[in-house]
């Protein structure tokens, strides 16, 4: 203390803190500007990566006038780190989404993923881990205009909920998803700072943060591996576009531009698909056991080899006789490399047995003579009769085309209704005509790997997990098999024929089998009302889960209308919903669309699709149930709950349709029906 009063109130002088760090994230932008590569790069080659690379750093450096470049203060005890001695001084950390320091390169701002923002996020009452005081930041625009203090290591102050954090989780919201940085919960905090070498896999009910989490996992990782991953790739996988849209501007505000995000069809897009999978065959498609079937399949294409190889060279003959052949052939099948490695090793082990007899011969060949014999054409000729190359489409398309090839290698692995399921009924030209469906794709992926391995990332992220069969989870697997995986999801929100059971099962077919399961249970999203009224879905469609339990002070508004003319209702609904500020989704069963555009059409009201944008300017989104999973709305206007239901093949599907529909909402749900309501939601 100086004695002297400070002239300043607290709140400006945190402003003053922020003024700053602005000027010296300016100052450091600026250096990374102003940086000359022409006298250290020796060619033009590595220049244009290091320029790239600074190009990189200055996007990185901006200053985003909408995201405030700190949202926190930690006044730890003791200097982190430093031996926590009597008078051993403290210090101060504002935590932000990035690292600014000054001139001297003192830090301005810490990186919200060091660790000593950790405290941050978890320290507690019960265990300040040696903060005196957490304060939080509120910004009106961009302006810095309020602050929230803790004082941990204080007994007698009282333990309360965060304002800010309400405010933030109460938020109308509008245009795509946001991150989390300022408000990671606890439980939320312990997932993202999990380790790279295990994977996670966390079940969760809507709108429990299990896609925020996910996102900030990675922005996470990418920080505590950056070379790593680097080199090795992250890649987040969304169940479709519309979904990916909605998320895809999170991790670039986390100033991570880098990590790519697919959809499972995306992955597998080995050919065009065209075609459509009744129920029944899908299911028998993505079943594990096609990948048995994959397996014998391939393999039957090795035979045994029944004559010698004869290599010329000059006046000698060397002459490897069948049953040596016989033994290498052998050795490569049990040895379960992959068909295409043991096929580019056959020649060189022909030539070795070649050599060896040079050898013996007397002959001392080198390594240039062993390539030289595996070139020879008659050992070529060899590898071509006993190892032939197979093309993985063309031999899904043989197993799916006919009957007796899928006989011989189903055989013991599908019964026979299930072979009659998968046979296409009609004759197909090749692979550019066949209408390959998406459970196809998968087939070939698998079918690929068998042939050659798969390239493998370090890290990936996998969002609505419930949803994928046996061989996707396969597919994902293989794209991790050297990395770790978060896998997201909600069991009670599954809506394909195939959607797993457990997550044990998922995680054994993804190869994931030692992943750590978490759950979350606190709703950042539905209001209590509306989650309450969801629930009662729940012993129908997922028994043995927990409610989820909102953390949203408002209890939200649920309307339950029965009305004559339902495209009126809606629209006036949504009309009604369109008072509040945020923006309103109007959710159909996808065959209600059609009718519901034109009415809204016909009364001059705009409306955008799933993955478009919402603006302030346009608020409303036609959303076909199909579409409705991961996404969320501030007022949602659900049109006619028993058709949602009906536009699935059964009624628990079409049940866990609605699920998803009734629980993505913010602040306020109209439910508007001229049909009866599904028993558990009548009044
Ligand atoms: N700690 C938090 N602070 C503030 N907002 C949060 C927090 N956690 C989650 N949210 C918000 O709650 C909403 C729901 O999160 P998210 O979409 O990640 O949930 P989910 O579990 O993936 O939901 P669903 O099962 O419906 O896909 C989002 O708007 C997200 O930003």
């Amino acid at each position: 203390m100086h004695g002297r009063p400070d002239p300043l109130d607290p709140l400006s002088r945190e402003r003053n803190h922020l003024a700053a760090s602005r000027s010296a994230l300016r100052a450091m932008r600026e250096d990374a500007e102003a940086l000359d590569i022409r006298d250290v790069t020796a060619n033009w080659v590595n220049a244009a990566v290091l320029q790239s690379q600074i190009d990189e750093r200055i996007k990185s450096l901006a200053d985003l006038s909408h995201t405030p470049l700190f949202f926190g203060r930690l006044d730890y005890l003791h200097a982190p780190g430093a031996d926590q001695a009597e008078g051993a001084e403290g210090e101060q950390f504002y935590i932000g989404r990035r690292h600014v320091h000054d001139a001297d390169g003192d830090p301005m701002v810490i990186d919200w993923r060091a660790p000593v923002s950790q405290p941050f996020y978890r320290a507690s009452k019960k265990a300040p881990m040696d903060i005196a005081l957490r304060r939080r930041f509120g910004y009106t625009g961009g302006d810095l205009t309020a602050y929230e203090d803790e004082h941990l290591s204080d007994a007698d102050e009282a333990e309360r909920t965060s304002k800010l954090l309400q405010q933030e989780i109460e938020r109308p919201r509008v245009g795509p998803m946001r991150d989390i940085v300022a408000t990671i919960q606890p439980e939320q905090d312990e997932i993202v700072r999990s380790g790279l070498g295990g994977s996670v896999c966390v079940q969760g009910g809507p709108g429990t943060g299990k896609t925020a989490v996910g996102l900030h996992r990675v922005a996470y990782l990418l920080y505590a591996h950056r070379e790593r991953l680097a080199r090795t790739g992250t890649l987040v996988i969304g169940p479709n576009k519309s979904f990916l849209h909605y998320i895809e501007q999170v991790l670039p505000a986390l100033g991570e531009l880098e990590v790519k995000q697919a959809t499972v069809d995306d992955l597998v897009a080995h050919v065009e698909v065209r075609g459509t999978d009744d129920a029944a065959a899908a299911v028998v498609k993505g079943d594990a056991r096609m990948a048995a079937v994959l397996r014998k399949a391939l393999r039957s294409h090795v035979t045994m080899p029944v004559e010698s190889v004869v290599v010329v060279r000059g006046s000698r003959r060397w002459r490897v006789p069948a049953y040596e052949l016989e033994e290498i052939v052998g050795e490569l099948l049990a040895r379960d490399i992959r068909y295409g490695a043991a096929r580019d090793a056959l020649p060189q082990r022909i030539a070795h047995a070649v050599l060896v007899q040079m050898e013996r011969a007397g002959e001392a060949p080198d390594d240039r003579v062993q390539d030289a014999v595996a070139r020879n054409s008659a050992v070529k000729a060899a590898v071509k009769a006993v190892w032939p190359p197979v093309d993985p489409a063309k031999l899904v398309l043989r197993l799916l085309s006919d009957p007796e090839f899928l006989a011989v290698h189903a055989e013991g692995i599908l019964d026979e209704d299930e072979q009659k399921l998968i046979l296409w009924s009609k004759p197909v030209r090749g692979v550019k005509a066949a209408k390959w469906s998406a459970a196809d794709a998968v087939l070939i992926d698998e079918a690929n790997d068998l042939v050659a391995r798969t390239h493998s990332l370090g890290h990936v992220v996998l969002d609505e997990a419930q949803d994928l069969s046996p061989m996707q989870y396969r597919a994902v697997g293989r794209r991790c098999t050297t990395g770790s995986a978060t896998v997201l999801g909600d069991l009670a929100q599954g809506t394909t024929p195939w959607a797993t059971r457990s997550w044990e099962q998922a995680l054994a077919h993804l190869g994931k089998g030692d992943a750590v399961v978490e759950e979350l249970t606190a709703g950042f999203r539905v209001p209590r009302e509306v989650i309450a009224y969801a629930s009662r879905l729940l012993p129908s469609i997922a028994p043995g889960l927990a409610e989820v339990k909102s953390v949203r002070e408002s209890a939200g508004s649920l309307v339950v209308r029965q009305v004559a003319d339902l495209d009126a209702a809606s629209l006036e609904a949504c009309v009604e919903s369109l008072r509040h500020e945020g923006s309103i989704g109007l959710i159909a069963a996808d065959a209600r669309v059609p009718a519901l555009a034109k009415a809204l059409e016909a009364a001059g009201m705009t409306y955008l699709s799933p993955g478009e944008e919402t603006t302030p300017d346009t608020r409303l989104t036609l959303v076909p149930a199909s579409l409705a999973k991961g996404l969320e709305y501030d007022y949602v206007v659900l049109d006619e709950p028993a058709a949602v239901v009906d536009g699935e093949p059964d009624e628990r599907t079409g049940l866990r349709r609605l699920y998803v529909a009734l629980t993505r909402a913010v602040s306020g749900l109209t439910v508007v029906h001229s049909a009866g309501l599904p028993e558990q939601l009548a009044p």
